[in-house]
């Protein structure tokens, strides 16, 4: 854990129906020492887009947040299956029509698959509509420059000025958010999203991937089963439509605060962050006596907590302890993030001391972030068979304990990019410049991910 800008947080604006005491509480977290934080050059401005931004319409309800944490509850029970995914980081500049479209189809394509080999729901949770702060290595870049902290704070643009970090950007990121929401709603609520087209695609690529072979008897099965329904006259509105949450990193306190909301209408006003429907804290802001894990304790949302390779059991039990105080099922997931060399050594300890202390948490496995490596070309890049290497570990672990490997998270998008190597593609290092676009961390590419959920499929199975 490293902390590149600790500063305080100063700005929580007038947030119509907190309470005094609620108002508080979220000063004093706010209080506490934040890491990743950018260094506002003017305080007074981002104060004036704070209180902008309190004035703005939710972006979800907490109806729709309790509908997910129901859902979480079933994932920590064991009865579904937790698919999160989406871009390293939003940018605005792809915040177009087309590649939100491309993420949310290549999510369907997985769930689809999933679903089928779990036999349990999946719920499925995009890494979109505000995943715009990134917390980062270093303060300054290769160049020299303040590094880009997420489009929401500065430029990805190569330029000094383009880096100072401005705080009209949260505004600029709350539009993209509602614009790439609305549109997630009507593309699952509609015909994109209907089981028999999500598994034409996943025909598609069958037919057309150099892997396709190993796959094809799943794939065939589904064919069956869809066409045994059809056949019973079964047509649900569950077959056309289908239920996306979204998340991203809480990173930016300044935005989330803002973007806190009050529900009265039950018999205690309830606070949550209605910026996203899951929020978490990073490998990198998990600091027990910081900002952001005080925040997180305020919310009625469902949190996650990535969970790195230097994690002990006696610290992850006094997470647990502090982020699901009341010992609600699927209120916390834990997401782990260890390395395929470090899953099978490191969480095991995790897994026993958490399900000792008798909470149910998701569990869930993120391959990426413990896996990045340079390429000899000098990219940032990761390995396919790593990433799947570490799901298995993930799995391995769970399956000797007898715990529920509940879920995966995954950093991809639908484009075809070449940012990972390998997969049945067989990506090399020399062609990583052929579309390496990311603006942070590579992601697996449509191929890639779809295939990491057939593979998933087996494991399921297994
Ligand atoms: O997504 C995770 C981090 O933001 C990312 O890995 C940091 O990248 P950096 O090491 O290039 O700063
Ligand atoms: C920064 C991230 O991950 P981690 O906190 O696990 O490094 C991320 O998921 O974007």
């Amino acid at each position: 854990m490293t902390r590149t800008t600790d500063v305080p947080v100063r700005t929580l604006p007038e947030v119509p129906g907190l309470t005094p005491g609620m108002r508080a509480r979220v000063e004093d977290a706010l209080r506490r020492p934040a890491a990743q934080q950018p260094a506002w050059p003017d305080p007074g401005k981002t104060a004036e887009t704070a209180a902008v931004l309190a004035g703005r319409p939710s972006l979800t309800t907490l109806a729709e947040v309790d509908r997910l944490s129901g859902r979480l509850a079933a994932v920590a029970r064991g009865e579904a299956f937790l698919l999160q995914g989406g871009d390293c980081a939003e940018t605005f500049a792809e915040n177009t029509e087309a590649h939100i479209r491309a993420n949310v189809r290549t999510l369907l394509q997985m769930a689809v698959v999933l679903t089928y080999a779990a036999g349990i729901p999946v719920v499925s949770v995009g890494r979109m509509a505000g995943q715009f702060a990134k917390p980062r290595s270093n303060s300054v870049d290769a160049l020299g420059l303040p590094v880009f902290r997420g489009d929401n704070i500065n430029s990805l643009t190569p330029d000094p000025a383009a880096r100072v970090p401005d705080p009209a950007r949260m505004l600029q990121a709350y539009a993209h958010s509602c614009g790439t929401l609305n549109l997630v709603r009507a593309l699952t609520g509609s015909g994109m999203a209907d089981l028999a087209r999500v598994h034409d695609w996943n025909q598609d690529f069958v037919r057309t991937s150099p892997a396709g072979a190993r796959y094809e008897a799943l794939a065939t099965e589904i064919t069956h089963s869809l066409r045994f329904m059809a056949a019973c006259g079964v047509d649900h509105g569950s077959l056309h439509g289908t239920e996306m949450f979204v998340s991203h990193e809480a990173l930016l306190l300044d935005y989330e605060a803002a973007m806190l909301r009050v529900d009265d209408s039950g018999p205690e006003p309830r606070l949550y962050d209605a910026s996203g429907h899951f929020l978490w804290i990073g490998e990198r802001t998990r600091q027990p006596d910081g900002a952001h894990l005080a925040f997180a304790e305020l919310l009625a949302n469902p949190v996650g907590l990535k969970i790195g390779p230097s994690t002990t059991p006696e610290l992850v039990t006094e997470y647990v302890e502090r982020l699901d105080p009341q010992g609600v099922p699927g209120r916390l997931t834990l997401v782990s993030r260890m390395g395929h060399e470090r899953i099978r050594d490191t969480l095991p300890g995790i897994v026993e001391k958490v399900t000792a202390s008798g909470h149910r948490v998701v569990w869930q496995c993120d391959p990426m972030h413990g896996n990045t490596q340079e390429a000899p070309s000098g990219y940032k890049t990761r390995r396919f068979d790593h990433i799947v290497d570490e799901v298995r570990g993930f799995f391995e672990v769970h399956r000797a304990l007898g715990t529920h490997p509940g879920g995966i998270h995954v950093e991809l998008t639908g484009d075809d990019v070449t940012e990972c190597l390998g997969g049945a593609q067989e990506i090399s290092d020399a062609e990583l410049t052929g579309r390496y676009e990311t603006a942070c961390d590579p992601r697996l590419n449509s191929w890639q991910s779809v295939e990491l959920a057939f593979l998933v499929a087996e494991m399921l199975r297994a």
